[in-house]
């Protein structure tokens, strides 16, 4: 069996970047900008005011006197230039007028009709941006970059209207299995709810992917045969389920007469160790264990990398932190253990049932705790390895 990390390695080798497609601005979000994109203008494309108060030339003393000669407002600027005496009301964002040289904000004036009169005090501060202070024309925004709401506030204001984003990922998910029906439907007592489908889903969709969740596939050949075909045009095919050695266990072998070819089948990992990946007829291929807690843990340490990799992210893998363990553990056997657990104030705390079908567990857990293959015992304080999920 290969480690979880030469297993990783053989999936990103199925993988290429998806190609790009235009959006709105206001679709963006959570996209995956894929080329560059260059400031069409300043900002501020003016030296602007940051205050409320009254632009003035030069560096007057306290209780100077000047007149008012006009306005300058956010939108609307004040057309001519200062004349020494003179002053012009100044609101927050307005261009501050030709000759300029500060903003004196309106608590530091006394106001006598159309003049003021300088506080006795004030601050040493010019109150004016710099014109470009934040960003000049040709800014860039580097590629490929996950869109946050920061960003897309700075494209905007960069004037840039639409981009270019990957492609979201068109992910098929099989499930696969006899006993599996929806949720909402009436099972038969020997019948399950088709469950883990739900995270994956989510998981796919949270991560910029789009989930194609196709009819569950029986245990037959045909069923499976039909279901491969229903995924044509897919990104990525992802079973769940059929996966390891019982007599109804297709999913490998109905996919080889159909054109598989496998790079690997299990990998020294619990729970996850069924884990299938190949490509089908040039489409990567990912066939996950049917356990629910086994097909969501590989979900967030193949699944997730792999879309990431599609999206032109590179190929890394899930983003494990380090924290202290609140208690101690026994040694792990040869298959690197990711147990499920909590962050606790007192360190990271496996939960005390490990089985791979207990949802009711996983739902309480919030990282899961690597053990690595062949780990020795270890005590509470213990710098470990885990992925918050
Ligand atoms: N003799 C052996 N038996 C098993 C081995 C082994 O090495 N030798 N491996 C075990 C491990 S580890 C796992 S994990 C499972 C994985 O088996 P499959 O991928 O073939 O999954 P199934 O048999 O189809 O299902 C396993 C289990 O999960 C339930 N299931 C399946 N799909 C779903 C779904 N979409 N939602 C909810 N639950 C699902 C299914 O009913 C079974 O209970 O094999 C072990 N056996
Ligand atoms: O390795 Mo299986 O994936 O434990 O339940």
């Amino acid at each position: 069996m290969i480690s979880v990390d030469e297993a990783l390695a053989q999936i990103f080798a199925l993988l290429a970047p998806l190609g790009a497609e235009t959006v709105p601005l206001a679709q963006a979000a959570g996209r995956v900008l894929a080329h560059p994109v260059r400031a069409a203008r300043a900002q501020p494309p003016f030296p602007a005011a940051s205050m409320d108060g009254y632009a003035l030339a030069g560096d007057p003393r306290p209780g100077a006197v000047f007149h008012i000669v006009g306005e300058a407002a956010a939108g609307r600027a004040f057309g001519g230039s200062l004349a020494p005496g003179t002053a012009v009301r100044i609101l927050t964002g307005a261009p501050v007028p030709e000759g300029a040289t500060r903003v004196v904000m309106q608590e530091d004036v006394h106001l006598q009709g159309d003049r003021i009169v300088l506080a006795a005090r004030l601050d040493g501060r010019t109150h004016i941006r710099p014109a470009g202070v934040d960003f000049g024309i040709g800014a860039e925004v580097a590629a490929p970059r996950r869109l946050r709401p920061a960003d897309l506030a700075l494209l905007a204001a960069m004037n840039i209207a639409e981009v270019s984003v990957t492609r979201r990922p068109d992910v098929a998910l099989i499930a696969t299995g006899d006993e599996l029906v929806m949720p909402g439907e009436i099972p038969r007592d020997d019948q399950i709810i088709a469950s883990n489908i739900f995270a994956l889903r989510a998981m796919i969709e949270a991560e910029g992917g789009r989930a194609r969740v196709l009819p569950i596939a029986r245990d037959t050949a045909p069923a499976l045969r039909m279901a491969f075909d229903l995924a044509e045009g897919a990104d990525l095919i992802v079973t769940i389920g059929g996966a390891s050695v019982g007599d109804h266990d297709l999913v490998a072998r109905i996919g080889e007469e159909l054109g598989l070819r496998r790079a690997f089948y299990k990998i020294a990992m619990r729970p996850g160790k069924p884990l299938i990946a190949g490509t089908l007829n040039g489409v990567p291929m990912l066939g996950l264990p049917g356990n629910p807690i086994s097909a969501i843990v590989c979900g967030h340490l193949f699944l997730l990398p792999a879309l990431r990799a599609l999206l032109g992210l590179g190929c890394h893998p899930a983003a494990m932190q380090t924290g202290r363990l609140a208690g101690p553990v026994g040694p792990n056997g040869q298959r690197a253990h990711y147990m499920r657990a909590r962050l606790t104030d007192a360190g990271i705390a496996p939960m005390d049932q490990q089985d791979s079908s207990l949802l009711s567990v996983f739902a309480q857990a919030d990282a899961l705790l690597l053990r690595p293959a062949g780990d020795g015992a270890r005590a509470p304080g213990e710098l470990v390895e885990y992925l918050p999920i």
